[in-house]
């Protein structure tokens, strides 16, 4: 269960045979056509897979590159959030396990939960930081309308941090009957390794598809925001194995890989914002889904290889490439997706991101729970 130095297992006793339970089922099952077969039929019928590769042919022109979108924000709920759920979820029920429990930020992985446990019929507990509950309120009252009750959490900084903490700590009082549905590359082993499992078919179908459409087969740049990691993940997990340059764009405010040490937190070691002594220190992002102190420990691991870049931007960057997307392509992407575009509107045609390259972006979401905090940023 290691990236390198990083991963591992560093939970209490407790927690030891319920991580290795579902470590061994989800070895089980990933070598089980029947559950492969069952998973793949849930994505293409429920979900909505595949997903497009979109030209931006205006935003193309104007950068003068060839930007190619990944286009997770068109499955069921709206982020590539339901990939890694569906999967997680056909597991618990393969587990025999009773009720799903969830840390959320943006509450789009809240969302994808609900849905889950609407679709098998097992309940659904999300936590999520107090000033999540208020900044994705859209989604709060889509997981409510789903059927799953939203626990608010008002420790420490009351974001993604904290509502993975809780989650954890509520975990270890039912860990019998209750399935942890982790919503990105972190936690214990064999979460990330998992997850990025579940997520992998963005970058597997973007690789085929970049394979019928591409003359060079494969995009010059393949770039996705990063939180815990799991879009970019998926998306890299595709192309690995090519030339492509791998890019990860995190969050000023919440960039672990970029500016962080090692460290340990909710259960794994990796790279994490943190003081002398070690004591995590908050994030600030304005977007919830990347609102997290740490990376997943593959991505610290890809950064130590020197195999993908690390880079980071900015609210205002964010901000500004969401509305130009907006207005160039009639995309509206999630506030984390924008990051990753952010990336390439300041790059274009630097020595970064040249003239004339194909670049491939996940648009990891629809910006709908954002449209209040892109409203109050700009003047319409
Ligand atoms: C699991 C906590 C993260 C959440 N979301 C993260 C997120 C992210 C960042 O998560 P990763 O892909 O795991 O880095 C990117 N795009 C969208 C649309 C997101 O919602 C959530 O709760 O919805």
């Amino acid at each position: 269960g290691r990236f390198g130095r990083y991963g591992g297992r560093y939970v209490p006793e407790s927690l030891v045979p319920a991580c290795q339970a579902v470590a061994d089922e989800f070895a089980r099952a990933w070598s089980d056509p029947g559950f492969r077969g069952s998973l793949a039929g849930l994505l293409s019928v429920y979900a909505g897979r595949p997903t497009p590769l979109t030209p931006a042919l205006r935003l193309s022109a104007e950068l003068d590159v060839t930007v190619l979108l990944k286009r997770e924000d068109l499955t069921h709920t709206g982020s590539h959030k339901i990939n890694n759920v569906m999967g997680q979820a056909l597991l618990a029920r393969r587990m025999g396990r009773a009720r799903l429990i969830a840390e959320t930020g943006a509450g789009m992985h809240g969302v994808a939960t609900a849905t889950a446990g609407a679709l098998l019929g097992l309940p659904v507990k999300v936590f999520m930081g107090e000033r999540d509950v208020e900044r994705q309120a859209h989604n709060v009252f889509r997981m409510r309308l789903l059927g799953a009750e939203v626990v608010p959490v008002s420790t420490g900084s009351r974001t993604l941090k904290d509502a993975t903490s809780e989650a954890m700590r509520h975990w270890v009082a039912d860990a019998d009957e209750a399935y942890y549905c982790v919503g990105s590359v972190i936690g214990p082993h064999p979460y990330p390794m998992m997850v990025r499992e579940f997520q992998r078919v963005i970058g597997d179908e973007a690789r085929r598809q970049c394979a019928a459409e591409l003359p060079a087969a494969v995009p010059d740049y393949v770039v996705a925001c990063v939180g815990g990691g799991s879009n970019a993940a998926g998306t890299f997990a595709g192309f690995v194995g090519t030339a492509a340059k791998l890019v990860g764009v995190e969050a000023e405010g919440g960039a672990g890989a970029s500016n962080g040490e090692i460290g340990v937190l909710h259960g794994f070691q990796s790279l994490f914002l943190q003081d002398e002594d070690g004591h995590i220190e908050e994030a600030h992002s304005m977007a919830a889904g990347l609102d997290y102190p740490g990376v997943g420990p593959e991505h610290a691991h890809l950064r130590d290889l020197g195999r993908a870049r690390y880079v980071t931007v900015s609210d205002a960057e964010a901000i500004a490439a969401a509305v130009r997307l907006a207005r160039t392509e009639g995309i509206l992407p999630a506030i984390e997706s924008a990051h990753a575009l952010a990336w390439v509107i300041r790059a274009a045609g630097t020595s970064d991101l040249p003239a004339g390259s194909t670049v491939l972006v996940t648009l990891s979401g629809r910006g709908d729970k954002d449209v209040a905090t892109l409203m109050a940023e700009t003047e319409l």
